[in-house]
């Protein structure tokens, strides 16, 4: 019941004997433990190692510039967030971590921005160009890589390859920065606390410092050790109810680094167009296994997820 690695090249290779069986393992991973390490993907290390760069300056700024572009100023959930905004853990503590999100841009006269304000909306950007311009490059970078695991997940699922893909038009994808500092020697070490994802699929980088654990079927925490240049993907919540609990959503937690270290790590949260209608997919059900969830649109489903672990968009929902 460990994190098994699937290799992303074998996954998109032409030759179909070898993408059939990678197809085979990257299936068994989602109904096992519902996370994965992702090898040899088209994100270059050298990517990898800009944005950890870029990271790194960013959060080293003085308090008062990040708040520049605080988050609770945004209604869409984009821009600087401090320590302790964020809680994960229901029933613990804070978490020990700042974290920076950012996402497709929409000006505020878009259609989409008028209906759904929550959700989309424009991005508020670091003042650094070139910290704006590595968070970009990474998400088209990440994205690509996001597309190809969901037509290899559509396939597993005996679906079209396009199944999951079409629905990433006007999506609500989210990349965010993440710093843990090292926590005060007498407080808890809650980097994260134990949680679930909300959206489809999650494609992490994480640095070598070490942190994240992820709870087994037998409940065990198994430590996510890091490996140099991969990718750890988990299946959200969402991608959960669509294929009728068949795929799994795996509590995962971040222990925060100790005393003198400081942890980055990178989620990319790849979640689909407001308004996709997320019904139980086609192989997933039958008259034995009756689909569990009523279909919920992606983004209502999204944001309510988001309104519970945000206390100030708690807040102002009510
Ligand atoms: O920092 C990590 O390793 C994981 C973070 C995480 O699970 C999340 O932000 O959802
Ligand atoms: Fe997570």
């Amino acid at each position: 019941m460990s994190i098994p690695l699937i290799d992303f090249e074998k996954l998109t290779s032409s030759n179909q004997a070898v993408s059939q069986e990678e197809i085979q393992a990257l299936d068994s991973a989602c109904r096992e433990i519902g996370f994965f390490y992702l090898v040899n993907s088209s994100l270059s290390p050298a990517l990898m190692k800009k944005l950890m760069g870029a990271a790194q300056r960013f959060f080293a700024q003085p308090d008062k510039v990040k708040r520049a572009i605080d988050i609770k100023n945004s209604p869409n959930h984009r821009g600087y967030g401090g320590i302790g905004e964020e809680q994960l853990d229901e029933v613990s503590h804070a978490d020990w971590k700042e974290t920076f999100d950012m996402a497709l841009d929409l000006a505020k006269d878009h259609p989409l921005v008028g209906k759904y304000p929550a959700m989309y909306g424009p991005n508020q950007n670091p003042s650094d160009p070139l910290v704006v311009e590595v968070l970009q490059d990474y998400y088209v970078a990440a994205f690509e890589v996001a597309q190809k695991v969901l037509m290899a997940m559509a396939q597993a699922l005996k679906l079209e390859p396009g199944f999951f893909t079409r629905c990433f038009t006007d999506h609500v994808t989210v990349l965010r920065m993440i710093h843990y500092p090292p926590r005060p020697a007498d407080d808890h070490h809650n980097g994260a606390g134990a949680h679930t994802d909300y959206g489809c699929i999650t494609l992490l980088l994480q640095d070598m410092i070490g942190g994240l654990q992820v709870k087994n079927r037998r409940g065990e925490w198994v430590d996510a050790t890091p490996v140099e240049n991969a990718l750890v993907v988990n299946i959200g919540d969402l991608m959960q109810r669509w294929t009728n609990d068949e795929y799994v959503s795996t509590s995962h937690r971040v222990v925060s680094p100790l005393s003198g270290v400081d942890r980055y790590s990178f989620p990319f949260f790849v979640e689909p167009d407001y308004e996709t209608n997320v019904a139980c997919v086609p192989s997933c059900f039958s008259a034995d296994k009756p689909a569990k969830y009523a279909p919920i649109l992606s983004g209502d489903w999204i944001q309510s997820r988001f309104d519970a672990t945000y206390a100030y968009r708690e807040k102002s929902s009510s």
